[in-house]
């Protein structure tokens, strides 16, 4: 009994003890996250905000602004702001960086401490996209820097192949002016002309592969869009529902596998000898696969999805703001017109005719300044509390980006020359500085660019396509394709707006991202002086 007795008090007294270890334990621990939490708010609560206080409530209700306004929010952040800004969105702050230096840092900063992968999962939620074995080890990245690059003069031919095959299949050649609503064909004919160069004849002319990736693009930005506007916590458990890209990917795999496995074999058959494969991004990804349990049909198709992702909506986009712009200016179309003429006459439709199309070239540029893809760019996470050379630091986990829509549009700056203001769309802003003609007459002597800023050179305040080592892998060819498209567009086809109106149709604003115009169509018929 005596014994009994014993044993409980030294129950008891353990149990007091061991209560009283984690009550302190707990305080210790809630008293160093409160300090944690509290020196990062700190820090937030140090960087000017814009459009809202540091408090919930004018956050909320900025962060709802943030959704149809970000463009003015950020435009009023960069009149005001020396160094950073925040912006609230719906489950956090971003903060924004300006001024040339701090810009530097931004993108040179190693990844241990401001990470653009890291930033790229959160912004695009691929934990619900696009899967993570593709993002943990994105191999596919470097193929596109280098073998699709180095590969274009070769392949341009079957890219010049499958652009004139997918207009005429889209736009017919009616000698009648006909009304289309550009953005499914233009779709259509990014992904048919890009995947001649990923996965090549006759898939890239599959329709059910062609609507797969379309769908596919869709999905990953309708549920990145939606996820952002939840809070953190809701994220998960709302993605898991409303992502359809597990049937996508299955989808993708069962109208790949066949040619996948054929490749395999030949492969198999033939002593690894890549050069019986065909020269595309498949046969590439093939190759490259850093180890064997990568090289399976799963993460091939997954990886193909992932690049149209990156190919298919940038590219639309950047067409479709275009096509507006020349259907609401016969005038351009004229003079890129002559320009397309002289330089296909000497060079063919080659790539160096393309590289000599200067006028073509500042276009483009002057779409990507004026209504590039995103209003910001250089996304970035800090890995840890991370200090500015102008002394400022940012948190562990804050999500920092760049102002692009604000520094394309900023005179001061060095890049925006020309005779119109910065603000106002000037087709041959990038081309004068090389001739003095702004006529597109005298076209002798046409020569490729040597002090023109091209629309795939990318600079600190030329941001469309990021910057620095990690800017965008597939702009040499966005660049070309584009080029191509609109060359050919323009000398097979008339164009203009079915509704006149004073220039082009106004953008479409959705939190960071800009769209052209989704109501607005254009009439097409075939040119008459071909
Ligand atoms: C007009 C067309 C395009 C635009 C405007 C564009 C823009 C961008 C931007 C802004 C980034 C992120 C860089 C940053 O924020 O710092 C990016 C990344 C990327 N882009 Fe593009 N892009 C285009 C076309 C393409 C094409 C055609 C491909 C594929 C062939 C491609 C593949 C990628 C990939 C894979 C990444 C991620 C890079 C990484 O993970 O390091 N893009 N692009």
């Amino acid at each position: 009994m005596t014994g009994a007795l014993n044993d409980t008090e030294v129950l008891l007294k353990q149990f007091n003890f061991n209560s009283a270890t984690f009550i302190a334990v707990f305080a210790v621990s809630l008293l160093y996250w409160i300090a944690v939490k509290g020196r990062r708010r700190l820090m937030y609560y140090r960087i000017p905000s814009v459009g809202c206080g540091n408090d919930p409530l004018t956050s909320f209700w900025a962060a709802k602004r943030f959704k149809t306004d970000c463009k003015s929010l950020i435009q009023e952040g960069y009149d005001k702001a020396r160094g950073l800004f925040k912006l609230a969105i719906a489950d956090r702050w971003v903060v924004i960086v300006t001024g040339k230096e701090l810009i530097r840092e931004l993108w040179s900063a190693p990844d241990e401490k401001l990470n653009f992968h890291k930033a790229i999962d959160e912004a695009t939620k691929s934990k619900f996209s696009f899967g993570t074995a593709v993002t943990e080890n994105a191999y596919h990245v470097n193929i596109i820097r280098g073998r699709l690059t180095r590969n274009i003069p070769e392949l341009s031919p079957e890219l010049l192949d499958e652009v004139v095959c997918s207009f005429s299949n889209e736009f017919q050649h009616s000698t009648e002016w006909k009304t289309f609503s550009p953005i499914p064909h233009i779709q259509r004919i990014v992904c048919r002309a890009s995947n001649r160069l990923f996965v090549g004849l006759p898939m890239c002319r599959n329709a059910s592969y062609i609507r797969l990736n379309i769908g596919y693009t869709l999905e990953v930005w309708y549920t990145q869009q939606t996820l952002n506007g939840y809070p953190a916590f809701l994220q998960s458990v709302i993605g898991r529902y409303i992502t359809n890209i597990g049937t996508r990917t299955k989808e993708a795999v069962n109208l790949l596998t066949p040619i996948i496995e054929e490749r395999l074999s030949i492969l198999t058959c033939s002593n690894a000898d890549y050069s019986q494969l065909p020269n595309d991004l498949l046969t590439w990804l093939i190759i490259d696969t850093p180890n064997k349990k990568g090289r399976n049909v799963l993460e091939l198709c997954q990886r193909l999805l992932v690049v149209n992702f990156g190919a298919i909506h940038s590219a639309t986009n950047t067409f479709v703001h275009l096509l507006f712009h020349l259907a609401a200016n016969p005038s351009w179309v004229k003079i890129l017109r002559e320009e397309v003429k002289y330089a296909t006459e000497v060079d063919g439709w080659t790539k160096t005719a393309l590289d000599k199309m200067q006028k073509l070239d500042s276009i483009l540029r002057e779409g990507l300044r004026m209504d590039g893809v995103n209003l910001w760019s250089l996304n970035r996470v800090a890995m840890e509390d991370y200090t500015f050379s102008n002394g400022v630091t940012v948190p562990k986990g804050a999500l920092l980006a760049a102002p692009t829509s604000a520094l394309h549009t900023d005179g001061s700056t060095e890049q925006i020359m020309g005779e119109q203001p910065p603000d106002v769309f000037d087709p041959w802003r990038f081309s004068r500085s090389c001739r003095s003609d702004s006529e597109g007459k005298h076209l002798e002597g046409l020569e490729t660019h040597s002090n023109m800023a091209l629309a795939t050179t990318t600079s600190w305040n030329y941001l469309p396509f990021g910057h620095g080592k990690l800017s965008c892998p597939g702009r040499f060819f966005a660049g070309i394709q584009l080029k191509l498209m609109i060359a050919h567009f323009i000398q097979h086809y008339d164009v203009k707006l079915e509704k006149r109106c004073s220039g082009k149709p106004p953008n479409v604003y959705v939190g960071y991202s800009c769209a052209p115009n989704q109501q607005a169509r254009v009439m097409v018929k075939a040119h008459q002086n071909m």
